[in-house]
């Protein structure tokens, strides 16, 4: 038996070392002189035909459940069968200690995988009473004794709590989970999207429509206009982190809400990922170095203070890829080396990929990779550019845009050449 601190719970857990020479197996995996903290519904198979189904009798030592909650700590009941019923005063205990919340591993069924990302894999979950089905974050194992990043996770959820908008994945809920004497590993329960990345549409398209991209591009606004009214910053705006929820056409006749495809009837943007995000508060600004290399503003690559005006940058340099299929900094195009032209703003246009698209698309990324964040467009000026509004275009865009010929050795491999490698 094993006491331990979780998340700020003490909890009673049983923890299994192996020391044997055949192996200790639990749910098939051997556990190779490693300890590994049981969880209820774990497989535990040991020497010839040794094999048992784990289960918390209710109340001890169950990882769900702080400790202070009902039952005894007494190591032998951990392979006993549930109690059925519950005295008077276990009952009243029960009630005044209710638990903080179950265990991840008694309320979902955990599947297919959905993504992986840096710091976390995200698989399919169903919720085992109501049978919704839900995407869950595991983050990767983690020390118990970090509490920077226990103080950091407990940030994402308190943000993700609050935030409920539309074009936002809503979090649900989550959890902390013991999974040796040293190591935790934390859940987020999620809305659930199901039709994939917007990196993945770049890549199969090689890049998108203007009038698609533009319905996009508003709703992804429309969502960081909301982050940025609440203080919050993103911080890895990219394509990886736009996830897409597509209502496909069932029948011929109906119509479509939107410039998309034949066969979808609508798009609904939904940024996901708030890894990296935290609140600004009455500090605007704050400095940690983080976010992805191609989309990540000058500001936070030296380090400096920064504010919402990063997530401008990076819905910039995601409109360009959009709308070309290739980033406007990559060391293809240098010297200087990609994070030079990043932080000297340097990047062009290039003939004939430019050449449809409209100047005042272009205008307006012009306008977001600014080097200086006081200079830069905000949300708000994004929303009200002209390339959202046709009749407004010719009167306020200048035609000092220029497409630059260059030798096609020079572009950067688009999206979908490199994924085709
Ligand atoms: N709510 C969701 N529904 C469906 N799939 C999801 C959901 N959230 C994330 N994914 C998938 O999992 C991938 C990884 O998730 P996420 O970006 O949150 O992890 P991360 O480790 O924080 O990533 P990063 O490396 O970008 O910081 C996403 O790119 C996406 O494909």
């Amino acid at each position: 038996m094993l006491e331990m601190d979780v998340d700020g719970v003490k909890r009673t857990l049983l923890n299994i070392v192996d020391k044997s020479r055949n192996g200790t197996f639990i749910n098939g995996n051997r556990i190779v002189k490693k300890d590994s903290i049981l969880k209820n519904g774990d497989k535990l198979v040991f020497g010839k035909s040794c094999s048992f189904l784990f289960k918390y009798i209710s109340g001890q030592g169950d990882p769900s459940r702080p400790q202070n909650t009902v039952g005894t700590r007494s190591e032998e009941g951990v392979f006993k069968k549930p109690k059925v019923g519950l005295s008077s005063s276990e009952a009243g205990t029960r009630k005044l200690l209710k638990p903080k919340s179950q265990s991840v591993f008694d309320k979902y069924i955990i599947g297919k995988g959905l993504g992986v990302g840096h710091y976390a894999t995200v698989r399919e979950g169903v919720n085992k009473s109501t049978e919704e089905v839900v995407a869950i974050k595991i983050f990767h194992p983690q020390q118990n004794d970090d509490q920077k990043k226990n103080k950091q996770f407990r940030e994402e959820i308190d943000i993700l709590m609050r935030v409920n908008h539309p074009n936002i994945v809503k979090l649900l809920d989550s959890y902390v989970e013991p999974v040796s004497k040293a190591q935790i590993q934390k859940y987020l329960i999620l809305e659930k999207i199901d039709d994939g990345e917007l990196f993945d549409r770049i890549v199969r398209k090689t890049h998108l429509r203007q009038d698609e991209t533009k319905a996009l591009f508003k709703q992804i606004l429309t969502g960081l206009q909301y982050l940025h009214g609440l203080n919050i910053i993103h911080r890895d705006i990219k394509p990886e982190n736009i996830l897409l929820d597509i209502k496909r056409r069932k029948h011929p006749e109906e119509l479509q809400n939107g410039p998309w495809d034949d066969d979808e009837i609508d798009i609904q943007v939904k940024i996901a990922d708030f890894g990296l995000a935290k609140f600004t508060g009455e500090i605007q600004f704050t400095n940690t170095l983080c976010g992805t290399p191609s989309y990540v503003a000058p500001e936070v690559l030296k380090k400096t203070d920064y504010s919402s005006k990063v997530d401008m940058w990076s819905a910039g340099v995601l409109l360009y890829v959009c709308l070309c299929g290739f980033p406007p900094f990559s060391e293809t195009l240098g010297p200087p080396s990609l994070k030079e032209q990043i932080a000297q703003g340097s990047f062009a246009f290039y003939s004939p990929y430019w050449d449809d698209i409209e100047d005042s698309a272009l205008h307006l990324i012009t306008h977001l990779l600014v080097v200086n964040p006081a200079d830069r467009y905000s949300v708000d000026d994004t929303m009200v550019h002209p390339w959202f509004d046709h009749s407004a275009q010719s009167s306020t865009i200048s035609s000092d845009i220029e497409r630059l010929q260059v030798s096609p050795a020079k572009i950067p491999k688009t999206y979908s050449e490199l994924s085709q490698v």
